[in-house]
């Protein structure tokens, strides 16, 4: 049983052994040269054959053993790789028949056998007349008289053997510079055996990145699911068809421009804050329900999702999970839910989406939380009061039930287009009110005109119905340090609706609100409270 190749001792065997630990890769591979036993000559010979490697790795090694076995005045030299109790040719040099490169022997019949196991170079000057190799299994082997050997060292192990070997005995034992010379070598061709398995490591390594990136780029193209990269300032550096499939624009163009181009401005805010924290590293994913604008002006809605993928270089991935399709489904299941209701027996109440919405007195204490929020972070904050029209009419021809199912339709579009996070009531007279939430005129009248279209729409009810809706939008002045007053907006949003129904119903009619009350004269005493009612002609 042959002993596992030792790892390397801490002295090469060189006469002056430096310590290269502090030493750069250069200096420290130039210490092989420090033996102070090479002769000018051989020094000369050793550093040519470092400064212009030429040829394929094979040629390089076999270069080197040329030049071994001229300064060794020897015929035959072989770079062996030892393994276990295997040994393989790498390299020869007028190699005996049948040991040319790649012949495989085992190890414990070859004179390397000796060199593996005693980590240092063995000399035989003349084998004939050394009794310790009389029964050698390499004699019957190997024709040598004469042969000289060191271990080669690779990433820190014994891997291997350098050996020269001549016909003819030498008339002297080899010297201390022969051995100096065979050493230095055998660290030459570690350090070249090693510089080539990197250079191995290195091409396979490139070739399964090379293969990685052709993947991803044929998943991100073909992906069905839009998706797009962008940096920390949210302007897309690539995005797949998918996603400009789903803005209706060509990716050519979307790709020069950014997240802020296409988006609805209400929802931009929370995506630049996440996209801040994601640059200062506090974040790694960000969510939200995004609404897109379309070519043609089209809300897209989208659940986003954003993930940090490189934070050093700022590489973000966003994926789009297009929402439309299932607002369409919710809408349609939510009609055959009200269709089967009006055929079914009167049975037990069933708590309805209006059942949802805030109390009154609720809602006015968190529209006050939000004013003041909204203020605070300088931030829009719209209000939307919708009314039926011809209610009145509606419930006298068809009934307060049919009444109530299509308030109840109504209110669930409304609630499906606003966020999670927005305040939602009744009021006495029937009317719904909404607060949005960082919203900003814009976005409030896009979202109303969508509900209104979607109220247009409605089937499955006694009767048609349309709506009308008032809007209006608080934008703090962050240098004033004024708060909206509830009663004021409100009453703008009333004014609004007014306006709207004045100017023939089904229509979103917008007022701005009237310069901001100050603070001080929020909490008035003599400030009305609730709603004011509709005052409709
Ligand atoms: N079915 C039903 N009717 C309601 C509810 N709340 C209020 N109403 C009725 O809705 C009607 C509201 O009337 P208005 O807002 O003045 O509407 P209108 O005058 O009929 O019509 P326009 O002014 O043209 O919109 C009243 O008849 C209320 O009784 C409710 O929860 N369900």
């Amino acid at each position: 049983m042959l002993p596992t190749p030792p790892a390397r001792p801490p002295s090469s065997g060189h006469s002056s052994p430096v310590d290269t630990s502090e030493l750069s890769p250069q200096a420290a591979a130039a210490t092989v040269f420090l033996n102070e036993n090479l002769g000018p000559a051989q020094l000369q010979a050793l550093f040519a054959l470092t400064l212009a490697p030429a040829g394929t790795f094979s040629e390089q090694l076999r270069e080197y053993l040329v030049t071994a076995c001229r300064l060794l005045g020897m015929t035959t030299g072989i770079l062996g790789h030892a393994e276990a109790n295997r040994y393989e040719i790498m390299a020869a040099v007028n190699p005996p028949p049948g040991k040319v490169e790649g012949a495989i022997a085992p190890l414990n019949e070859t004179y390397c056998n000796e060199v593996v196991e005693q980590a240092g170079c063995i000399a035989y000057a003349n084998i004939a007349s050394t009794p310790a190799l009389e029964a050698h299994p390499a004699l019957k082997s190997m024709p040598f008289q004469s042969y000289i050997a060191a271990p080669v060292w690779t990433e820190g192990r014994l891997t291997g053997t350098v050996c020269f070997g001549d016909n003819s005995p030498r008339a002297a034992d080899f010297s201390a510079s022969d051995r100096a010379l065979v050493e230095t070598l055998a660290s030459l061709l570690g350090g070249l055996i090693d510089r080539e398995n990197a250079r191995k490591r290195l091409t396979s390594e490139l070739g399964n990145l090379r293969l990685a990136y052709q993947e991803m780029e044929l998943l991100f193209s073909r992906c069905q699911l839009p998706m797009a990269i962008m940096d920390f300032h949210g302007h897309w550096t690539r995005l797949n068809p998918a996603l400009a499939q789903l803005l209706g624009t060509e990716r050519s163009e979307l790709q020069r421009g950014a997240l802020e181009d296409v988006s609805h401005p209400a929802d931009m805010q929370a995506c630049q804050e996440a996209l801040l924290a994601m640059q200062a590293g506090e974040i790694t994913h960000f969510e939200q329900p995004h609404r897109y604008l379309g070519r043609q002006g089209q809300i897209i809605e989208v659940m986003l999702h954003l993930d940090v993928i490189d934070s050093h270089s700022g590489v973000i991935l966003s994926q789009h999970q297009d929402l439309s399709e299932r607002r369409s489904h919710e809408e349609s299941l939510a009609r055959m839910r009200h269709k089967l209701a009006s055929m079914a027996p009167p049975g037990p109440a069933v708590p309805s989406v209006l059942d949802k919405l805030l109390p009154t007195e609720i809602f006015e204490q968190q529209l006050d939380g939000e004013i003041a929020r909204s203020a605070r972070h300088g931030q829009p904050l719209s209000i939307l009061l919708l009314n039926v029209d011809a209610f009145t009419d509606f419930n006298r021809q068809y009934g307060r039930a049919a009444g109530d199912r299509a308030l109840q339709q109504v209110s669930t579009i409304l609630r499906n287009a606003t966020r999670k996070s927005d305040l939602l009531s009744q009021r006495d007279d029937g009317s719904l009110i909404a607060v949005l939430g960082q919203t900003d005129s814009s976005g409030a009248i896009i979202l109303a005109e969508r509900v209104r279209h979607a109220t247009a729409e409605l089937h499955g009810l006694d009767g048609p119905v349309t709506c009308s809706i008032g809007l209006t939008c608080y934008h703090p002045a962050p240098d004033t340090l004024t708060l909206a007053n509830r009663f004021e907006l409100c009453e703008r949003a009333q004014h609004a609706l007014k306006k709207a129904k004045r100017q023939g119903r089904n229509r979103v009619r917008f007022l701005e609100l009237e310069p901001v009350i100050p603070t001080d004269t929020f909490a008035s005493p003599q400030a009305p409270s609730g709603f004011p009612s509709p005052d409709l002609p």
